[in-house]
């Protein structure tokens, strides 16, 4: 393999002494890119190397000659020098006004000293140029020299020893432009290097600050951001890494190189960097990611690109945790939100106050919609806890490990994807208020022995901990389901059971207090300003309709009469399934729709709508009720017809399908697809 050779510079200096020290200094820092040698003056006659450029240590050097081995056309450069920031230091301290020696070991380099020092802003003190041989009649009591204290005659009695000088930016930058080094990593070198020595170039040195800056903030702002972020140059060679790109690839940009190799030793398919694309589904580490590649074009020209990776697992939980929600930590409704005429109702209602007035756990039980989670909200609020957070589980919407960790935490590193420095729990933020654990008959039997410990022993111990954190929580739950049932059939623990129905409502569906049903309608569209007297010429309908999802389906009823028929005086628009149900409008019909004609995606929309239905009204959801209940609902569809489409939706991971008469339930994909 033909290996390209470093290029060559030649540092030309006065002494031996000098062009070494300004060999060590450049070879510390360009040492590994470019090959430095030193040629004292006296040296120079002849050179057996081509060099590529010419650095000389004064432009005084070639008004002797120009020796023969510099080649025509060769780039020479001078070397300007400065001063290190601690030797600026020093010399600003003197006082203003000093009349001082500045010594060196000719009468030359010791003006060319105080010439750098007037530039460099030095017009504080006042320098006199002393030398071996010089003819000085003061005695001044301070010098200022370039490591030559040797020379400092003897009757000074302060001496500021300013050392060597050393190469300024400026040239460093002229350097590595002409040799083409001038990139990322050089760049970073100089803007360390600018940071600790006084610069001949102001702009310069505003520049190399105001970039120092700029990557500072880029880079703290790229570590705020939790995907993986790569940037690369024209070439794909690695310029930038963030924080999580550095853990997930356990590597520093100066380790990854090169953006493809990185990709590609990782076992990723993806096109090259040379293109642009967007959200690449491919496996790095074992894990399901997801890659955007993006270029930046200056003047019309590619100059680099950003690389980014999601891990495809991470957003599929954010999702989730979008979906649940807590639903806030304030109890938001009260009593006097809770909306009856049912003597039935304001019984439940005057016990769940009493209920209020006590530290005992409740127990909720009712239909879905029927109002549970507004009694929780009411208690916690006329309690002595009203002050302190009411937090709203939903224990259905998450998969088990998830609900584990939101609702007692974890620890630090408890697992893969956890937050640096843990999390608290709801059950820690629920502290001294009210948790309310909706759905509860659907947490699983270890979650269900874990939330017995935290009942019994009233502390909670985070997943990955072993410290118990005391707690003081009251616990409100609430199911559709039937838990004594549950606990008959060994699904729910019973000692669970006793531990939260210490005090029990039971919320009776909409069906039970028909009285509630205009009441509320009314309520509804009043609520909504529009025209109440809607509720009279749909009365019929109303009460005929069982209300599966009670008082819930009534208020988005309502909800849509009142937005589809704004301005109207008399109705003009009805949802379809109280078309079926309503004297007032019977004799528009039900139509029947033949399912097969209407869209995959509709279709599929208003199956799972009816299994969603059928479960929150404890009704059958196999194939053949679904099947039924679809007539009812003004469709038709044959058995064959809803297999396929129940097939398609379990395949799409929208729904579970038990064998049985258990029939189908929404998966929490599932649900969430329904709700748009
Ligand atoms: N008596 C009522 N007065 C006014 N609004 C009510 C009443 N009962 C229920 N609602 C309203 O109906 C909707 C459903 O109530 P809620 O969420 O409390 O029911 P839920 O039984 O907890 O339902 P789920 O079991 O599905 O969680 C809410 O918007 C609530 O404000």
């Amino acid at each position: 393999m033909n290996i390209p050779r470093r290029p060559r510079v030649a540092i030309i200096a006065g002494s031996r002494e000098t062009a070494g020290e300004i060999v060590a200094q450049l070879n510390g820092l360009f040492g590994q890119w470019i090959d430095f040698s030193g040629i004292p003056i006296k040296d120079w006659g002849d050179q057996d190397i081509d060099f590529d450029m010419v650095l000389i240590s004064t432009h005084t050097i070639f008004l002797r000659n120009t020796p023969p081995w510099i080649k025509p056309g060769t780039v020479i450069l001078v070397i300007r020098r400065t001063l290190t920031l601690g030797s600026w230091e020093n010399v600003m301290a003197i006082p203003t006004g000093t009349r001082l020696l500045l010594v060196n070991d000719e009468k030359d380099s010791a003006e060319e000293a105080i010439a750098l020092l007037y530039e460099l802003g030095a017009r504080h003190i006042e320098c006199v140029a002393y030398y071996p041989g010089a003819d000085l009649s003061e005695q001044l009591p301070i010098a200022i020299t370039p490591g030559e204290s040797h020379l400092v005659p003897d009757y000074v009695n302060q001496i500021v020893d300013i050392g060597d000088r050393v190469v300024d930016v400026g040239t460093m930058v002229d350097m590595l432009t002409q040799l083409n080094l001038l990139n990322g990593t050089t760049r970073n070198i100089l803007a360390r290097y600018a940071e600790s020595i006084v610069s001949r170039s102001q702009g310069l040195e505003l520049t190399m600050k105001g970039l120092i800056h700029a990557k500072k903030m880029l880079q703290q702002t790229l570590n705020m951001v939790q995907d993986v972020v790569i940037g690369y140059d024209q070439h794909g060679s690695i310029t930038l890494l963030n924080q999580e790109a550095k853990a997930f690839f356990s590597c520093t940009a100066e380790e990854a190189q090169d953006v493809m190799r990185l990709l590609k030793q990782e076992g990723a398919e993806c096109p090259s960097f040379e293109e642009e694309w967007k959200d690449v589904l491919t496996q790095i580490k074992k894990q399901k990611v997801i890659l955007n590649n993006q270029h930046i074009v200056t003047n019309g020209r590619m100059t680099g690109g950003v690389l980014t990776l999601k891990v495809a697992k991470r957003v599929e939980e954010l999702e989730l945790k979008l979906r649940f929600q807590p639903k806030g930590h304030v109890a938001k409704f009260g009593f006097h939100e809770l909306v009856t005429v049912s003597e039935k109702m304001k019984q439940i209602v005057q016990r769940a106050k009493k209920m209020a007035s006590t530290d005992l756990n409740v127990l909720i039980l009712g239909e879905s919609g029927t109002g549970k989670e507004l009694f929780a909200h009411a208690i916690h609020q006329s309690s002595k806890r009203a002050n302190y957070p009411f937090v709203a589980v939903n224990c259905s919407a998450l998969p088990d490990n998830l609900l584990e960790s939101e609702l007692f935490g974890y620890e630090d590193g408890a697992f893969t994807g956890a937050k640096k420095g843990g999390k608290p729990g709801l059950f820690e933020e629920a502290h001294k208020g009210t948790i309310f654990l909706d759905e509860i008959g659907d947490i699983s039997p270890s979650l269900q022995s874990r939330l017995l410990r935290v009942i019994q022993q009233k502390e909670v111990l985070k997943v990955g901990g072993t410290r118990l954190f005391p707690i003081d929580v009251r616990i409100i739950a609430a199911t559709n389901r039937d838990l004594s049932k549950l606990v008959a059939e060994g699904k729910f623990r019973d000692d669970l059971y006793y531990r939260l129905r210490v005090l029990q409502l039971d919320i009776p569906p909409l069906r039970e207090r028909p009285e509630d049903i205009p009441y509320l309608a009314t309520w509804f569209l009043e609520r909504r300003g529009a025209h109440p007297g809607h509720v009279h010429q749909l009365k019929d309908a109303l009460m005929r309709y069982p209300w599966p999802g009670n008082v819930r389906e009534l208020e988005n009823t309502m909800e849509y009469i009142a937005f589809m028929n704004e301005g109207c005086e008399t109705l003009e628009d009805i949802p379809l399934f109280l078309q079926g149900s309503a004297d007032t409008v019977s004799n528009r019909g039900t139509p029947h729709l033949d399912l097969q004609e209407l869209p995959g995606e509709k279709r599929e929309l208003l199956i799972l709508q009816m299994i969603h239905q059928g479960r929150v009204s404890g009704q059958n959801t196999g194939r053949r009720a679904l099947v039924r209940r679809a007539r009812e609902s003004g469709y038709v569809i044959t058995e064959n017809d809803m297999r396929k489409t129940l097939d398609q939706l379990r395949e799409a991971g929208l729904i579970e399908v038990t064998p049985g008469r258990a029939g189908c339930k929404l998966t929490s994909k599932g649900s969430a697809y329904l709700q748009g």
